[in-house]
C-alpha cells in the first residue's frame, strides 16, 4: 500500500481560478462577478443575472432589450425535438429527458464544432431560451397535455410557467420562480460545472459539456436532492410525525436530502433568500402546513446533527407549491445552472490545461499473465 496522500472527493482542494463566482462559506456569502447574490435576486431579473455571469457585467438597457429580443425569438422548439421527446417513455426520469434533448441539440446544430466566444455565446443563449420548452413540453405530456407555444411578450420566468400551466400566473409566483432561477444559476466548482469543466478540458464542444453536466447534477447528493427532499416531505407526511421520522431515518444512517454542503458548514448563503421566497408561497397558496412541516424537520434535525440546510431544501416545497411534478425539480435547476456551467466553459476554454488528475494505485503488484499450453 502506498503511502502518498490522496485527496478523496478533491475536498478542499483548489484546481483553478474563476472570476464567475465567489463562494465564502467564512461570511456565509455567494457573489456573482462582485455582486451579492441576495441583492441580484431582490434588484435583476434572471435574464440580467445571465447576462452578467456571461458577459462579467450587468446590461445597459439597451443590451438587456437587445439581450431579451433574441432570448424570446430562441424559445421554440424543433419539430424533431419534440418527436424525440416523444418517443422516450413515460418510465425515463426528466432529467434523462433534458440531458437526451440538449444532446439532440447538439448533433443537429451546424455550428457545434465552431468553438469561437462567439459562437459558444449563442448556443448558450439559445440552451437558456429552449430549456423552458424542453422542461414544459415533458411536464406536460406526462399529464397528458399539449405543448404550449412560447410567448414573446412575457419574460422569462412568467413565460416558463405559461408554458408549463397554461396560464399567465400571479406576480408572486413569477417572482418567487424567478429569484430560484437567479440562487440556482452558479455556485463555483461544484460537481456539475466540474463536470463540464473537464469535459471542455478536452477540447469538446459545448454541448458535450453541458449534456455531461446535467448527468452529474441528477444524482441526489448533488441537484437530485431537491427532488428527494420533497419524496421526504412525502413519507413524513405532517410536523408532528418528524420526530419518529428522525428516529428511525438516523437509525439506519439515511441522509437527509436538503441538509449539509461540501462547502457551506455553517449554512448555505442562499437559503434565507429562497426561504423568504418559498414563505410567500406559502401565503399565496395558503398552505401552513406545509411550512410547518419544513420548519419542524430543520429544527430538529439542525438540533441533533447541526448540519443545516442547503438551497435544495426550500426549493424543493416551493417548486410543489408551484404546480411542478416533483421529478420536475431537478430539470428546473438544469434550465437556470445552464448559465453558470456554460460561462465556465468559456473560462475554461479562455485558459485551458487538460484536466487530468493523478490516481495512486492500490491494486495487485504486477505479475504474470498464465500462459495457456
Ligand atoms: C445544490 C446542491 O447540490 S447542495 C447539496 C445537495 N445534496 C444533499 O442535500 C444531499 C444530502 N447531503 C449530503 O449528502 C452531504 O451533506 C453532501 C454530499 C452535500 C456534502 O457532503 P460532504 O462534504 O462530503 O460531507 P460528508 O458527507 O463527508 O458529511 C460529513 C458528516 O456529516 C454527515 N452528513 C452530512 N450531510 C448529511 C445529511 N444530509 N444527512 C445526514 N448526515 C449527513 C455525514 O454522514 C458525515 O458523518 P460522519 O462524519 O459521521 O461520517
Ligand atoms: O456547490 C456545491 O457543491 C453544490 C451547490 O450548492 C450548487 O451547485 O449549487
Amino acid at each position: 500500500m502506498s503511502e502518498q496522500e490522496i485527496y478523496k472527493g478533491l475536498a478542499g482542494v483548489p484546481v483553478d481560478y474563476t472570476a464567475i463566482s465567489k463562494v465564502n462559506p467564512e461570511t456565509n456569502s455567494l457573489l456573482y462577478r462582485g455582486y451579492p447574490v441576495q441583492q441580484l435576486a431582490a434588484n435583476s431579473t434572471f435574464e440580467e443575472v445571465a447576462f452578467l455571469l456571461w458577459n462579467g457585467e450587468l446590461p445597459t438597457d439597451a443590451e438587456l432589450a437587445a439581450f431579451e429580443e433574441k432570448e424570446r425569438s430562441y424559445r421554440g422548439l424543433e419539430h424533431h425535438i419534440k418527436r424525440i421527446i416523444d418517443e422516450l417513455p413515460l418510465t425515463a426520469h426528466p432529467m434523462d429527458v433534458v440531458r437526451t434533448a440538449v444532446s439532440v441539440i447538439g448533433a443537429s446544430d451546424p455550428t457545434t464544432a465552431d468553438d469561437s466566444r462567439e459562437a459558444d455565446l449563442d448556443k448558450s443563449l439559445r440552451l437558456l431560451a429552449q430549456l423552458p420548452s424542453i422542461v414544459s413540453y415533458d411536464q406536460r405530456r406526462r399529464r397528458g397535455l399539449h405543448f404550449v407555444e412560447p410567448r414573446d411578450d412575457l419574460g422569462y420566468s412568467a413565460n416558463f410557467l405559461f408554458q408549463t400551466f397554461d396560464e399567465v400566473p400571479e406576480l408572486p409566483v413569477v417572482s418567487a420562480f424567478d429569484v430560484s432561477m437567479i440562487l440556482y444559476a452558479e455556485h463555483s466548482f461544484n460537481a456539475s460545472t466540474f463536470t463540464a469543466r473537464v469535459i471542455t478540458s478536452t477540447l469538446a464542444d459545448l454541448y458535450s459539456a453541458v449534456t455531461g453536466a446535467i448527468g452529474a447534477l441528477k444524482g441526489a447528493l448533488h441537484g437530485g436532492a431537491n427532488e428527494a427532499v420533497m419524496h421526504v416531505f412525502d413519507e413524513i407526511g405532517t410536523a408532528d410525525r418528524v420526530g419518529p421520522w428522525l428516529d428511525e431515518a438516523l437509525s439506519t444512517k439515511r441522509k437527509i436530502m436538503g441538509f449539509g454542503h461540501r462547502v457551506y458548514k455553517n449554512g448555505d448563503s442562499r437559503v434565507p433568500t429562497m426561504k423568504a421566497a418559498l414563505d410567500t408561497l406559502v401565503d399565496y397558496y395558503e398552505r401552513p402546513d406545509l411550512a410547518e412541516l419544513y420548519d419542524a424537520l430543520e429544527a430538529d434535525f439542525v438540533g441533533r446533527k447541526g448540519i443545516y440546510p442547503n438551497l435544495d431544501y426550500p426549493s424543493g416545497p416551493a417548486y410543489h407549491l408551484m404546480g411542478f411534478d416533483t421529478e420536475m425539480f431537478t430539470p428546473l435547476f438544469v434550465a437556470s445552472r445552464v448559465t453558470g456551467w456554460t460561462a465556465h466553459i468559456l473560462e475554461q476554454r479562455a485558459a485551458n490545461a487538460l484536466i487530468r488528475p493523478l490516481s495512486v494505485y492500490n491494486g495487485v503488484d504486477e505479475r504474470d499473465v498464465p500462459v495457456k499450453d
